[in-house]
């Protein structure tokens, strides 16, 4: 089988000790060459790195690892790239989150004012970042998962027109179905999930046995109303207090789910039809951006350094011997646990799309993508995030048909914010930033959106760019 080469842009993350840990679960479904980190922020990236180090030593006979903040050392013979940079950094998430507290909005990193300032970082570094990976390796994929996933994918859509290895994924769909499935006894790849809408403002509709064709949706909503209190119960008592944030959006999600009882939501859907529950979850003193580092970058860099000063792995606590000659077997059956405090379904679903690709099984995955009549009452420019079968040589989205009147609504709404924060992006222009900041649902107001768009400009400094 072919040995292939991986680079993963944004080395630093938080994120990458569990990609690496996968990477040495699946050295039969996703055998590698190489594996390289590539990072504009060395200091960062030398705590995973040596980390990494470690890691593939013990675990990877063979394998050639390294880490450089050089695009030409990073990108020069790889075969997939796959992609989780914060472009400003989470200096800048915290501003993201904090400022529009201040005009009494919600600060989330991707939704509302903080997604638009996100969205105006993103979108310069990635489309230098692709035009890097393709002036090395023109044919490599191109996985990302940066965000804001929705305003990437409409801004890569203009400047890479035709890019079939250029693709954007979220993990939050996936997530979703790994919270609510099993009580009806099904895992992910039971089923064929029919979903639409913008990353972060989505629905699935229908839920495909894969064996019997059957729709198994109904059975799930009919169980999630049938024992609403029993499983309110179950989802409450995860919360182990109040900065557990996904325990508590999932609770939130559960009461969404009642309301509209006919499709299974993204979570981040809650944003816009309860602005004022989750504006209340946090405060222009405390965001999400603080419990990420406090927990998750703590206890992953924790770990990090702990691991790089013991200079192995195997023999110590942290020993993963078992685990991958338990793992190895396949993708399918890799149980989303893992050692680390932070992530799971995150490498999970971006390794499988990769398996996928390479072994041209046209798994049904959830992806960003062109909308052109997916859903015919949508605007065809619109990136949708739908089931594709993902190929060698492309991923082949699944028709979806019209939508219903609701959603619709909502999402013209947010695709002519989206839509107009990536005009004003590429053409420099102060009234469609404007417009694109009065548009979203979470702003509504010119005068608000004025001060917050003021307020960014400083505090993004030399990061944001020139509008006038
Ligand atoms: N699509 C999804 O569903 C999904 C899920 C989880 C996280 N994410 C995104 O993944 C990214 C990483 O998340 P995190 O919390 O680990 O972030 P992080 O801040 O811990 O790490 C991001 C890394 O990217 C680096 N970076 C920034 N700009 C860069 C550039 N131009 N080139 C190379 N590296 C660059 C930073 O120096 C940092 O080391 C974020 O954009 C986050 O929003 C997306
Ligand atoms: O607030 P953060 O940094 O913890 O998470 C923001 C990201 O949240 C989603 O990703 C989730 C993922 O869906 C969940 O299963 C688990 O792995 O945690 C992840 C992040 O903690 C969302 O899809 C991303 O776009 C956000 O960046
Ligand atoms: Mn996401």
């Amino acid at each position: 089988m072919k040995r292939y080469s991986v680079v993963i842009c944004g080395g630093g993350s938080t994120y990458t000790p569990d990609m690496i840990e996968l990477l040495c679960l699946l050295q039969d479904s996703f055998p590698l060459r190489k594996v390289k980190l590539y990072d504009i922020d060395a200091e960062r990236q030398e705590i995973v790195g040596k980390f990494g180090e470690v890691m593939f030593r013990d675990y990877y006979e063979g394998l050639e690892f390294s880490y450089t903040t050089d695009p030409a050392e990073a990108f020069e013979d790889i075969d997939f790239a796959l992609v989780q940079i914060r472009a400003g950094g989470m200096g800048l998430r915290n501003a993201d989150e904090k400022i529009p507290y201040k005009y009494g909005r919600i600060g989330q990193e991707t939704c509302g004012p903080g997604g638009l300032a996100y969205g105006i970082r993103s979108v310069p570094a990635m489309i230098q970042l692709v035009k890097d990976i393709r002036r090395y390796s023109p044919d490599a994929w191109i996985i990302n998962y940066a965000n804001p996933a929705a305003i990437v994918a409409e801004a890569t859509k203009r400047a890479f027109p035709g890019d079939t290895r250029l693709v954007n994924i979220c993990d939050m769909p996936p997530d979703v179905l790994n919270h609510y499935l099993p009580f009806i006894g099904k895992k992910r790849s039971d089923i064929w999930p029919v979903y639409f809408g913008l990353n972060h403002f989505g629905w699935f509709t229908r839920l495909l046995d894969r064996k019997t064709g059957e729709d198994v949706l109904p059975e799930l909503m009919d169980y999630i109303l049938g024992h609403y209190d029993e499983i309110h119960a179950q989802f409450k008592a995860r919360i182990t207090g109040p900065t557990d944030h996904w325990p508590i959006t999932f609770l939130d999600h559960l009461e969404m789910i009642r309301d509209f009882p006919y499709s299974l939501p993204n979570t981040y859907n809650l944003y816009y039809l309860y602005p004022d529950r989750t504006y209340g979850h946090y405060s222009i003193d405390h965001t999400r951006y603080d419990e990420v580092v406090e927990g998750r970058e703590h206890e992953v860099f924790g770990l990090c350094r702990k691991v790089a000063e013991l200079g192995h792995m195997i023999g110590t606590e942290y020993d993963l011997t078992d685990k991958i000659a338990q793992k190895r077997a396949s993708i399918r059956d890799l149980g989303v646990e893992t050692v680390y405090a932070a992530n799971d379904v995150h490498a999970a679903y971006l390794v499988e799309l990769v398996i996928s690709i390479i072994n041209n099984a046209h798994e049904p995955t959830l992806v960003m993508t062109e909308n052109k009549g997916i859903c015919p009452n949508l605007d065809p420019g619109m990136m949708l995030e739908v089931t594709c079968l993902a190929g060698a040589q492309e991923l082949m989205p699944l028709q979806v048909g019209e939508v219903p009147a609701f959603e619709k609504g909502l999402l013209e709404n947010q695709y002519a914010c989206e839509k107009l924060l990536v005009d004003a992006i590429f053409e420099h222009s102060d009234m469609k930033l404007l417009q694109a900041f009065t548009e979203n649902r979470l702003v509504r107001d010119a005068d608000v959106a004025k001060k917050i768009i003021a307020d960014f400009k400083a505090a993004n400094g030399s990061e944001w760019p020139e509008f006038h």
